[in-house]
């Protein structure tokens, strides 16, 4: 009997994949006949030259050969669709978000990691965070958190400057980019001090959340069985599964997500305690009550009881970490060493604007050059490449720009299966000839102060920023886009006014792809992420 039973079981599962992939075959036909790369395995399909670290010539290619719309072989055969045209993009980030969802382990790993906070839910629950937690980063908060960016700029400054004294120094700018980045949001994000200013020191917290996506990422290969693992048994059943477990770093990421959750608890805790006593109490803070998490709560404490957030979901948003901030100022400082005469240009709008008077919020947010490199450097470098989506129904994808099939019959919109996969290519998108010109691939920070900068005001952009896909679009683009512009502006003013930069001889510098684009030394034996740069004093340094 149990063996019929697991017979008809096993005929049944054969049918129902069948006839999904069948169904798949039918409704991605016409995805079928986009042209795309030739897959450089059977097994694998396009996916190591897609996720290769060093992949950029594939994306580069892509772009050159197949232009906005191409497929791509996935695993065993699976048709999947890479896109950087705008009506589409538009379409799956703003029009139709809910069709186009994350790919299918990004909520269970982000719940794991950071708990219930925007980046692990979605529907309902993301909408009322975001409504939430959107005026908390208006410009006037932001202004109000520019002291801070000042004080942790200053600081990155004086260490710098004590490097550098006694003549030109090589340092690791990465390191420095990743402490300053973490250490930004932590006082003005969370109000909390990771203590990471000063050569090796760092608190348990900041060392957990610094090493945290490292770790995570040597399991990049399990990770699709996330959503099914998260289905065994209760929570309590699965930590204790991952405390019993003999692999060292499965335990040892635990403890991190731990540390990072004990931590959150005890700043709520305090925050807590300052908005009951008062103004006073706040400003004695570390983020002086100007901080996200405080405005968060206040503005949760003033909420109605339907717009309230519990407590888990406060805690969630107590947890980002800023790999990408710091990779955006590695990569200015990287190319502003490559290019000394844009840099010298900098310096000099950054000192003519010091001998005018304070770098405040409003004279920091126009210099037009500072603004130019910035947007330049997010435009043809962002830190994010790819964003990945899978279709949560059948749909139709309309095109801003038909392409011809392979049968030479012109397409103009795709029908797109459930549980389609679609890699919208940021890269593609930020560097397209069309809106940008012929030069798309040089970084070129004049292009910004010409009287309409190109692409500028379309209305249509499926883009938050500048008609880039940099900070991605819609209700799940980027929350903290205009934070991450200040800070990084106020770092690099602060830099290029005082400090020079130089690449090192006979260090060559690569970029890898990967969740975010790191620096590396080439063919060197220690090959982890890492920027050297020779820095020395600029002339005249301002005290
Ligand atoms: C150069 C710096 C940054 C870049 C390039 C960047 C890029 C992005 C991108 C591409 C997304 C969309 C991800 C997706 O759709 O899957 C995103 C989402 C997000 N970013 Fe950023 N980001 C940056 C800095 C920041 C900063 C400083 C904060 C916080 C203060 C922040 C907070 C978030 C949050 C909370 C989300 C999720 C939004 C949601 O799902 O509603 N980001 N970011």
């Amino acid at each position: 009997m149990i063996f019929a039973i697991i017979q008809w079981g096993l005929v049944a599962s054969i049918v129902l994949v069948a006839l999904y992939h069948l169904q798949q075959r039918l409704t991605n036909r016409i995805l079928r006949k986009i042209p795309g790369p030739t897959p450089s395995s059977a097994i694998t399909g396009s996916f190591q030259d897609l996720y290769h670290t060093q992949a950029w010539s594939f994306h580069q290619a892509h772009l050159d050969q197949y232009g906005a719309v191409a497929k791509v072989q996935g695993l065993l055969g699976e048709q999947m669709l890479y896109i950087s045209d705008p009506l589409a993009l538009y379409h799956m980030m703003v029009k139709e978000e809910p069709i186009y969802d994350e790919f299918a382990f990004f909520y269970p790993l982000n719940y794991l990691l950071w708990g219930e906070g925007l980046l692990s839910v979605h529907g309902m629950t993301h909408r009322k965070q975001r409504k939430m937690l959107n005026p908390v980063f208006n410009a006037k908060h932001l202004r109000e958190m520019c002291p801070i960016f000042h004080d942790v700029a200053q600081e990155l400054r004086a260490v710098i400057k004590d490097k550098v004294q006694r003549g030109e120094a090589e340092i690791d700018m990465l390191d420095w980019m990743t402490r300053t980045a973490l250490e930004l949001i932590g006082r003005a994000g969370l109000g909390y001090s990771f203590k990471i200013m000063q050569e090796g020191t760092v608190d348990e917290y900041g060392s957990a959340v610094k090493s945290l996506f490292p770790h995570v990422f040597e399991f990049a290969v399990v990770l699709p069985i996330l959503p099914y693992l998260m289905k065994i048994g209760s929570p309590r059943f699965r930590r204790f599964m991952v405390e019993i477990t003999p692999n060292k770093k499965i335990r040892r990421i635990k403890e991190m997500i731990d540390i990072m959750w004990k931590t959150s608890l005890n700043i709520y805790q305090t925050k807590v305690a300052a908005l009951s006593k008062g103004d006073e109490a706040l400003a004695k803070e570390v983020g002086q009550g100007k901080d996200i998490i405080t405005l968060l709560l206040r503005a949760n404490m003033m909420a109605s009881e339907e717009e309230r957030l519990p407590l888990s979901q406060v805690l969630g948003q107590m947890t980002y970490t800023m790999d990408t901030t710091s990779s955006a100022l590695s990569r200015m400082l990287y190319l502003l060493a490559l290019n000394p005469d844009v840099q010298a240009k900098l310096r000099q709008e950054v000192r003519e604007a010091r001998a005018k008077g304070e770098l405040d919020y409003d004279v920091l947010d126009k210099l037009p050059y500072l603004d130019a490199v910035c947007r330049e450097t997010l435009r043809l470098h962002p830190p994010v490449t790819t964003l990945e989506r899978r279709t949560t129904k059948d749909t139709v994808l309309p095109l801003s720009t038909p392409v011809r099939g392979i049968d030479g019959i012109m397409i103009d919109q795709i029908p797109l299966a459930k549980d389609t996969r679609i890699i919208a290519s940021v890269l593609s998108f930020n560097r397209d000839k069309t809106v940008w010109g012929e030069d798309a691939y040089e970084w070129k920070p004049e292009r910004w102060l010409r009287l309409t900068p190109p692409g500028a005001t379309d209305s249509k952009s499926p883009g938050v920023y500048s008609n880039m896909m940099t900070f991605s679009g819609g209700i799940r683009g980027c929350i903290g886009f205009k934070f991450s512009l200040l800070e990084t502006k106020e770092v690099l003013m602060t830099l290029i006014e005082s400090f020079r930069f130089e690449p090192v001889e006979k260090k060559s510098i690569t970029w890898d792809l990967g969740i975010i684009t790191t620096p590396r030394v080439e063919h060197t034996e220690n090959n982890g992420p890492t920027l050297p740069l020779k820095v020395s004093i600029a002339e005249k340094l301002a005290e």
